[in-house]
């Protein structure tokens, strides 16, 4: 039996003694919890057109009552109907906003936003790591969700090996995930990794959005074999079905059928034949129910004419879903909403201390970042082609820009000219070759909600490893080399400090703008967007660093703009690291790089030099924090 003081959600706690079997055991003889709802609709709002003023409201799940309980209970329904609305409802995973009447209980505790730490949801696509191989994918989940006070690293390894015992993945389990670029496992092996993904933590309350779709017969079937075993063990699965073969659906225990977001039945499965077969409607011999409900409800067959309540039907034709009405007078609905007060009345249970206090996630967020940054790590080198291509990108503008400025003199014009020139080659450079900073949070944008929703890591944790592991590879590393080789080609200043100097600068210039690129990848969730709104700050900053216009005769109201350029601050500080103390001689004057900077109105004081190196970081600094606040703001609601 299990402590009282214990959590349900704390499957496989250990206690000396127990063995590994003996404890999983233990594991799956937590009941699992009854979910009710009572009257839930939920409306989404559809904006029409940019001059239509008012968004209009359309109701997709109207005044849906039931209970479930643990076992297998199938949402079903024709496309459209509102199954997985319902579904993410009572997982609370939609929008509360939406919800006009009713809520979700779950053992009399009403469902907030919380059960997402503390059930497993399945998604319908599956989102997983690519570059990873099942067992790698499943041992991230199983480090990250099980408590490290609980489970040791041989038992984390131990619950991996026993899931994929369970769904059969021995044979893939080396196997890589697959990306568009690799072949992976097939439809069927990355369903079974999804869905080990979540019983890793052996949850009492499990949800599934549609895990047959796509799938032959036989993998759908041991998916819904492998869901009725851990029904059969106490769990309460809840799951959204499209139409299901017959093998399948006789495993069902509970049913919702759905019509236009209403109800049409909602009660034990086996039953459901009968019921509609009351009301007229004649089931053939041999037919699965499944399409036999899918006919109903598609009105493709309808109630035979000796039907025992066809009268009310006929009375109730008017009505946009007679099915639905027919349910709401049925003596099965009025039952379901008897047990349902019945339920709410009933004095706080068991669980019930446990399950109100508030889910946290299981791991340190010290751990976290170790893993989740491990795991960066790990895609980047599996799939290098954005840092290969970062550092191609260096070393063929490093050698071209070289070869274009080479050993300039300390003649002039050239002198400055060259040198002014090359500085804005160098800095176009490292501001437009990261643009492909863009793709950091758009690419891997569903994989961090699917995770950060279910309680794997915080926000803070999965931006500061992208930080870490991003910036490093693809953005320092490569600008040491791109920094390198133009530098001695155009035989710059060869004091070792003006090289650390102008190192720190392009290091600076390229991290401001990689953070803005990071700023944009974090606030809209599509490249096309996003490269076009980065390209137009990108594009106003080049305007206003200096070069191309001079800013002291420009309209004072625009030339503001110079003050959030970087290319204006970076032009300046290699200009101050470059000229500085130099002369530059013609055939009858000289002309020093304070004269130059002097007539330029350049401050090429120390400060002035380090107040463009502190703009650059200033720059930096505000974009990350904007940036870890949007991906904090990202929308996880369904
Ligand atoms: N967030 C949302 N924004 C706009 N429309 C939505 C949203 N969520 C659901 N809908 C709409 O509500 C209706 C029901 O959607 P839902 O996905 O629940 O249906 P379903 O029965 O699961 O369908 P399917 O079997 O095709 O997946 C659809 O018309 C869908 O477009």
């Amino acid at each position: 039996m299990v402590p009282e003081e214990e959590s349900p959600m704390d499957g496989g706690r250990k206690t000396d003694g127990t063995t590994r079997e003996a404890e999983e055991m233990k594991c799956f003889s937590i009941p699992g919890p009854t979910v009710t709802f009572r009257n839930l609709t939920y409306r989404i709002r559809e904006s029409a057109g940019p001059f239509q003023r008012k968004p209009t409201e359309r109701e997709i799940l109207k005044n849906v009552s039931g209970i479930m309980m643990p076992g297998m209970n199938a949402i079903m329904g024709p496309t459209g109907s509102g199954k997985t609305s319902l579904l993410d409802v009572i997982a609370g995973r939609k929008d509360p906003k939406g919800l006009r009447s009713g809520q979700v209980m779950v053992e009399n505790a009403v469902v907030t936003s919380d059960l997402r730490l503390s059930s497993a949801y399945v998604v319908q696509d599956d989102i997983l790591m690519g570059t990873l191989t099942v067992r790698e994918n499943l041992a991230f989940s199983a480090n990250l969700r099980l408590s490290q006070r609980q489970y040791s690293h041989m038992d984390k390894a131990a619950k991996v090996n026993q899931v994929i015992q369970e769904l059969g993945l021995q044979d893939c389990a080396d196997t890589k995930i697959g990306t568009v670029f690799l072949r992976g496992v097939s439809g069927g092996e990355k369903k079974r990794c999804g869905i080990g993904m979540e019983l890793i933590t052996s949850p009492a309350l499990l949800f599934l959005d549609e895990p047959t779709t796509g799938l032959d017969a036989n993998t759908a079937n041991s998916i819904i074999a492998l869901l009725q075993k851990l029904s059969r063990d106490g769990k309460t699965v809840i799951f959204s079905i499209h139409q299901p073969r017959y093998s399948i659906f006789r495993q069902f225990d509970h049913l919702t059928l759905l019509n236009q977001g209403e109800a049409i039945y909602a009660g034990e499965a086996s039953k459901a034949v009968a019921y509609f077969e009351d009301l007229g409607y004649k089931c053939e011999q041999f037919n699965n129910p499944a399409d036999f409900f899918m006919d109903i409800t598609q009105g493709a067959i309808g109630p035979a004419t000796d039907g025992p309540s066809l009268a009310t039907l006929t009375r109730t034709a008017e009505d946009k879903n007679p099915l639905a009405l027919q349910y709401r007078r049925s003596q099965l609905y009025g039952r379901t909403m008897e047990q349902l007060e019945q339920l709410e009345k009933n004095p706080v249970n068991r669980h019930d201390k446990a399950r109100r206090e508030k889910p946290c996630y299981a791991t340190p967020f010290c751990y976290q970042l170790l893993l989740v940054s491990k795991r960066t790590a790990k895609n980047i080198l599996r799939n290098p082609q954005t840092s290969y291509a970062q550092l191609a990108l260096n070393i063929v503008f490093g050698i071209l820009v070289g070869l274009i400025y080479y050993r300039i003199p300390r003649t002039l014009p050239e002198a400055l000219q060259n040198r002014i020139g090359a500085f804005f080659f160098l800095v176009i450079n490292m501001v437009f070759g990261n643009l492909s900073g863009v793709e950091l949070f758009i690419s891997e944008r569903a994989l961090f909600i699917h995770e950060n929703s279910g309680g794997y890591y915080r926000t803070s944790v999965y931006f500061l490893s992208k930080m870490v592991v991003d910036l490093i590879p693809n953005r320092i590393m490569p600008v040491f080399v791109f920094s390198a080789i133009p530098y001695f080609m155009m035989g710059f200043k060869p004091e070792p400090e003006a090289f650390f100097l102008f190192c720190v600068t392009m290091s600076l210039i390229s991290l401001s703008a990689v953070s803005l690129a990071f700023l944009v990848s974090a606030s809209v969730g599509s490249f096309g967007v996003a490269n076009t709104l980065i390209a137009l700050p990108y594009v106003f900053m080049m305007v206003f660093g200096g070069f191309l216009v001079n800013l002291n005769s420009m309209l004072s109201w625009l030339s503001w703009l110079k003050w959030v350029s970087i290319f204006y601050y970076g032009l300046n500080a290699l200009t101050i690291n470059e000229l500085t103390g130099q002369v530059f001689t013609s055939n009858y004057s000289s002309i020093t790089g304070e004269m130059y900077m002097d007539q330029q109105a350049i401050d090429y004081t120390t400060w002035g030099f380090w107040q463009n190196e502190v703009a650059l970081f200033g720059i930096m600094c505000l974009c990350m924090l904007f940036s870890y606040i949007q991906l904090w703001r990202i929308k996880r609601w369904k």
